[in-house]
């Protein structure tokens, strides 16, 4: 590491963590730290303990034992879109933002234009497409424009228009110095990731890829 450079502290610290679901022991022990401004892939097999692991992350869920840490505000995309289905998608961005003391809409409104629903913003959420439902559910995770984001298969339904734009937002929140951590199945898009931890046997196993070798090459080349 080249001299005087100044390490920033992590923005999420997970130690020690473990999950049981009575008898079913999920998650033995994860360790996970995430710097300021890095995306990291979770990956693992179908019941792994992915989605236990981001709950725990979220606090949502208590783990049996361990500690999660994380510095600034937090957002989190559950798998399943926590959503009021006799309310709008207007009236969503309207509580939540008050929920969060946020002073207007503008931020709601560009990542609807962003995800492109603009349309449905007069429609009941009962009434949205799956992939609408989603990107509701992401909109109200980003409202606040966390500095950690912990997204559990955000892409769900999604067409490969708003996919794309998905990325776009995410590597842009990435390059303003947000941590994201993204549950995946899709191996192809492996490579965006600057770091791969794959949850095995309820621990997690991590990998830097590409990106992030690139990036810190980059870093001591200054
Ligand atoms: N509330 C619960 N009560 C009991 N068992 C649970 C509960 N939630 C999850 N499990 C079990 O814990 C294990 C891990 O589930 P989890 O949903 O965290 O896995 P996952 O890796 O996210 O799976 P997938 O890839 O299918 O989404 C599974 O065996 C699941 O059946």
């Amino acid at each position: 590491m080249p001299s005087g450079t100044v390490l920033a502290p992590p923005a999420l610290e997970a130690r020690d963590l473990h999950k049981s679901y009575g008898a079913h022991r999920v998650l033995r022990g994860v360790d996970l730290t995430v710097a300021p401004g890095r995306l990291v892939a979770v990956v693992g097999e179908n019941g792994a303990g992915k989605s236990t692991l981001l709950k725990a992350l979220a606090g949502v869920l208590a783990a049996d034992r361990g500690e999660v840490v994380h510095h600034g505000t937090l957002g989190y995309c559950p798998q399943e879109p926590v959503l009021n289905d006799s309310l709008t998608v207007e009236q969503h961005l309207r509580y939540f933002a008050a929920a969060r003391r946020l002073p207007g809409l503008e931020h709601g409104h560009e990542l609807v234009g962003r995800l492109g629903y603009e349309k449905y913003l007069g429609t009941a959420a009962g009434e949205l497409s799956g992939g609408t439902r989603q990107k509701l559910n992401l909109t109200l995770a980003l409202l606040h424009d966390p500095d950690v984001l912990l997204l559990d298969e955000p892409y769900q339904g999604f067409d490969w228009e708003t996919y794309l734009r998905f990325w776009e937002l995410t590597e842009e929140l990435r390059s303003h110095g947000r941590a994201v951590v993204v549950i995946t199945h899709l191996v192809f898009e492996r490579e965006r990731f600057d770091l791969l931890a794959d949850l095995v046997d309820g621990r997690l196993v991590t990998r830097a890829t590409g990106a992030t070798e690139a990036e810190e090459a980059r870093h001591a080349d200054v």
